[in-house]
């Protein structure tokens, strides 16, 4: 048992040991008492170490049954939705309602139910924005919300990875540390910030040893003389060079 120093009610902790939680995980450790004093937090660990029930677990603590959503949750498939309201539901120690809005299934049975009221719904971003677009989600009454962005990423990688995805749309996220095989391109959209960015992300293509390609839109002669150094300074060519006007 180790949940005596963390500050969860007495009506939680034993419905935590009655679900068989009876040792918190790391990630839940750090993670419960800094939700409970209303920190925003980012955190990331490995598969499996019980990240669901680390934002779970202090959400369901401080949310009493209403009538509007007062936690959203957002994940990147309905598996997931499932998985996370079945752990919900689990965790709750009081009468919360908690609905899962989720794509592919007909929007009456949940526009009936947020119009009884929900307290937390766990949802995918494209019927969670047909019920924010519609009206029927209440969010003047949230106090949590939830991006499970990493299963995004991660299911994203995994597809590109695996060449389900031929193409990958990204930010300066991904711009270090991603090594996939065989990119053929990396495409520079907006021109890198700096020269260490425009390494960062070009690094994706070309691993290994192996020769990349990156094609840049440049949209100033600024840019056009940024890309010429950073040619100069690592030895790259540029080649099909169109002036920019
Ligand atoms: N403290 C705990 N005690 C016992 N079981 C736990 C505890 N925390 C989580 N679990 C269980 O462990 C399993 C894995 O948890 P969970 O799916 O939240 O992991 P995760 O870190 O979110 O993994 P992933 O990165 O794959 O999404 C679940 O079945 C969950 O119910």
């Amino acid at each position: 048992m180790n949940l005596e120093n963390i500050p969860l009610s007495e009506k939680t902790k034993k419905n935590l040991q009655q679900s068989g939680y009876n040792q918190l995980t790391d990630i839940q450790l750090k993670t419960i008492p800094l939700v409970l004093e209303g920190k925003d937090l980012i955190a990331q660990s490995q598969t499996g170490t019980g990240k669901t029930a680390a934002f779970l677990i202090p959400i369901l603590e401080k949310l009493e049954a209403g009538s509007k959503p007062q936690a959203l949750i957002l994940v990147p498939t309905r598996e997931l939705a499932l998985q996370v309201s079945r752990e919900a539901r689990k965790l709750s120690a009081s009468q919360l309602r908690i609905l899962e809005v989720y794509g592919g299934v007909a929007i009456f049975r949940q526009l009936r139910a947020l119009r009884q009221g929900v307290d937390v719904v766990i949802g995918t971003p494209g019927r969670l924005i047909d019920h924010l677009q519609g009206g029927n989600l209440p969010t003047n009454n949230l106090k949590f919300v939830v991006l499970d962005e990493q299963a995004r990423r991660e299911m994203v990688l995994d597809k590109f990875k695996r060449k389900q995805i031929t193409l990958l749309v990204a930010s300066d996220v991904a711009a270090r540390g991603l090594d996939v095989k065989d990119i053929s391109y990396v495409i520079n959209y907006d021109f890198p910030q700096n020269p260490e960015y425009y390494i960062h992300r070009t690094g994706r293509t070309g691993r290994a040893g192996a020769s990349g390609k990156a094609i840049s839109f440049l949209s100033s002669r600024k840019e056009k003389s940024q890309l010429m150094e950073i040619a100069r300074d690592r030895k790259f060519k540029v080649e099909n060079f169109a002036n920019p006007r």
